[in-house]
């Protein structure tokens, strides 16, 4: 999706990065087009964080490289950096400062001419609706009000590209949906956005994914495109005891997976293959299925299809 001027793009080639022995980045290769809202997705460790930081310039890759707004991160890492605007899972705010003077000390650091402030900061403030706090202590915000100062202080600069890491984390259901708002249009005005979030329902937002699991990519497309690849045919089942049953399946030839999904289990079933087949198979094991309909899959179902597919470890658990 072409929307912005064509050098706020990001290529990776073979971008790997180690820590001793453990590889947290292995080998990426993708494109980000400028303008596209790009979203870096999977479960804590996945290797979100170290990929963003080597974008950002402030990590240098173990091998392999980025050209990010068109400069080499490994020639060149401070090249891209006044284009991009970085922020951190933990951004760094001044607490003892109010939302106003956070504001300020970052127009200050990205040298935002005076005569272009006003006009910046109000626009930032009509997006936060930050206004009526401008003089409360950034330590005093609630978490969806950090989250949302932080951003205005990451957008001061207009950046061409933002890189955002779990931006949402820790902020409260509305204050995620605002912040989305804030990021669409965002992108719509022409800038190009890499986001990591383990969230499935904020990976639905993006244009294009890539599902990252133990630094490797799984899987990179649009949310639909890779939803429409699954194969077979997915249930949802309802059962007195999930575990077993989701146990059970897995040993039923034509099972291309089973998984929990909150109390129900997911069951992918090969093309042809039969559900009754499937329920007699619980039945004989004196498992009792309450419920049992076919179901589109989400994300989260491509993720963990994907995982169990291209590795032999289990699917990983907690927000996925
Ligand atoms: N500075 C570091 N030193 C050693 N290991 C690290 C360092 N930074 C990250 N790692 C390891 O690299 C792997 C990838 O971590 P990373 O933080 O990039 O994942 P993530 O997907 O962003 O997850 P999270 O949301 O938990 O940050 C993890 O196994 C992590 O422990």
């Amino acid at each position: 999706m072409i929307r912005a001027a064509p050098d706020a793009s990001v290529r990776l080639s073979g971008l790997t990065r180690r820590f001793g022995s453990a590889v947290a980045v292995d080998a990426l290769t993708l494109e980000v087009a400028p303008g596209e809202l790009f979203g870096l997705v999977g479960p804590d460790g996945a290797g979100k964080t170290t990929t963003l930081r080597m974008l950002a310039g402030v990590l240098p890759p173990s091998e392999g490289d980025a050209h990010v707004c068109g400069v080499s991160i490994a020639e060149d890492p401070e090249g891209a950096k006044p284009h991009l605007a970085y922020m951190a899972q933990r951004f760094g705010l001044y607490e003892d400062l109010t939302v106003a003077e956070n504001l300020d000390f970052y127009a200050d650091l990205f040298e935002v001419p005076r005569a272009e402030r006003a006009a910046r900061l109000d626009r930032l403030y009509r997006f936060s609706r930050l206004d009526e706090f401008r003089d409360r202590r950034a330590g005093a915000l609630s978490g969806g009000m950090k989250q949302k100062l932080g951003l205005s202080c990451a957008l001061i600069h207009q950046p061409r590209l933002l890189l955002l890491d779990e931006p949402t984390f820790g902020v409260d259901p509305i204050s995620r949906r605002e912040l989305w708002v804030i990021l669409e249009e965002m992108v719509r005005g022409g800038t190009t956005l890499v986001v990591s979030t383990s969230y499935m329902d904020e990976a639905e937002r993006c244009d294009r994914v890539a599902l990252l699991h133990e630094g490797r990519l799984l899987a990179l497309d649009s949310p639909a495109a890779l939803r429409a690849a699954l194969p077979g045919t997915l249930f949802e089942l309802h059962a007195r005891d999930p575990r077993r049953c989701r146990e059970r399946l897995r040993a039923h030839p034509g099972v291309l997976g089973a998984s929990l999904f909150g109390d129900a289990v997911h069951l992918l079933l090969a093309a042809g293959a039969d559900v009754s087949t499937a329920m007699a198979w619980l039945a004989t094991a004196g498992i009792e299925v309450l419920e049992v309909h076919p179901v589109e899959p989400t994300l989260e179902d491509v993720f963990i299809h994907r995982v169990s597919a291209g590795t032999s470890t289990s699917p990983p658990s907690g927000v996925m």
